[in-house]
């Protein structure tokens, strides 16, 4: 049995705690989240996980496996001494290798530990076929992000509108998926996800977009190169606890880790 340190006990972390519940070959044994959500963490792992601690760090031992499921400053804060460690990481808050020099630090931690960082695909498809593409050689890729109005609240988006009173789709970003991943760290994930799979942070194009008319949240890609050409759209509904996040990611987090503890992976 792996036994799996969780980072992030929010929207994705707790439905990762809920469906990993019983599982026979994976176990958390800890869940890790700033010192002002240790009560919250607790009493949620009292339901799901009883025995199981929330702390401010993850053990220094006992723990084979760490997921992070927290946002951009949990990598450096927890990522990168789990990895220095020998742990293996599995990252969902992809968007923050859009810092300079992230990516790097990443790697040189996990050479260091004889270990593995894993990015995963988390609400978007298409990252084996677009990862696969890129050995041949791309063209081009633009992804495009659309969200429901209430996705944005909190952002960037909200300087000089007034997100409620759309009444058409309204075109928030557009730039390098390097750009949309600092400004949006909570929403442009895929779009960093998309462009470390393809053409990289500053060469996909990217669109991120407020529409009245959605109400899940909808990622495509578009991209083109020796291998031909596809456009992939997916229509992901989003968590309750959080209507930024697409619940495909806490599956994605899940796959990941059963994948690690599976013989046959896929
Ligand atoms: N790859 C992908 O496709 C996607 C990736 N994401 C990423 O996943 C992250 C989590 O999403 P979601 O669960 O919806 O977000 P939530 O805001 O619901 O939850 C975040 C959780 O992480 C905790 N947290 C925040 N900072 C730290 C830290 N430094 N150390 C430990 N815990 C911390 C929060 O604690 P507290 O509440 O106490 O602050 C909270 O428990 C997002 O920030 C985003 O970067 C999201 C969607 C898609
Ligand atoms: O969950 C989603 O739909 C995607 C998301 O927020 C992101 O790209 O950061």
């Amino acid at each position: 049995m792996l036994r799996v340190a969780l980072i992030g006990c929010g929207a994705i972390g707790s439905s990762v705690i809920e469906l990993l519940k019983g599982d026979a070959s994976l176990a958390v044994v800890a869940v890790v989240v700033p010192q002002e959500g240790l009560a919250a963490a607790q009493a949620l792992l009292q339901k799901f996980a009883p025995g199981v601690q929330a702390a401010t760090a993850v053990p220094a031992s006992g723990v084979d496996l760490v997921v992070e499921t927290a946002g951009h400053a949990a990598i450096e804060e927890h990522v990168l001494p789990a990895l220095r460690r020998g742990t293996p990481c599995v990252v969902a808050s992809v968007g923050a290798l859009s810092a300079q020099g992230l990516a790097e630090k990443l790697e040189i931690a996990a050479i260091t530990g004889g270990t593995q960082v894993q990015l995963i695909a988390g609400a978007i498809g298409g990252i084996d076929a677009l990862a696969a593409a890129r050995i041949g050689g791309l063209d081009s890729v633009r992804y495009t992000g659309r969200k429901p109005p209430r996705a944005w609240k909190g952002t960037p988006a909200e300087q000089g509108r007034d997100l409620d009173a759309l009444s058409a789709e309204c075109v928030i970003f557009e730039g390098s998926a390097r750009e949309a991943a600092a400004l949006y760290p909570k929403n442009a994930n895929v779009a960093a996800t998309v462009s470390l799979a393809g053409l990289g942070l500053d060469r996909t194009h990217v669109r991120l977009v407020a529409d009245p008319a959605v109400d899940e949240n909808v990622h495509t890609v578009e991209a083109e190169g020796a291998f031909g050409r596809f456009e992939l759209s997916m229509h992901n509904k989003p968590l309750a606890a959080n209507p930024k996040t697409s619940a495909l990611t806490v599956y994605s987090a899940v796959r990941a880790l059963r994948n690690r503890a599976a013989a046959l992976a896929i």
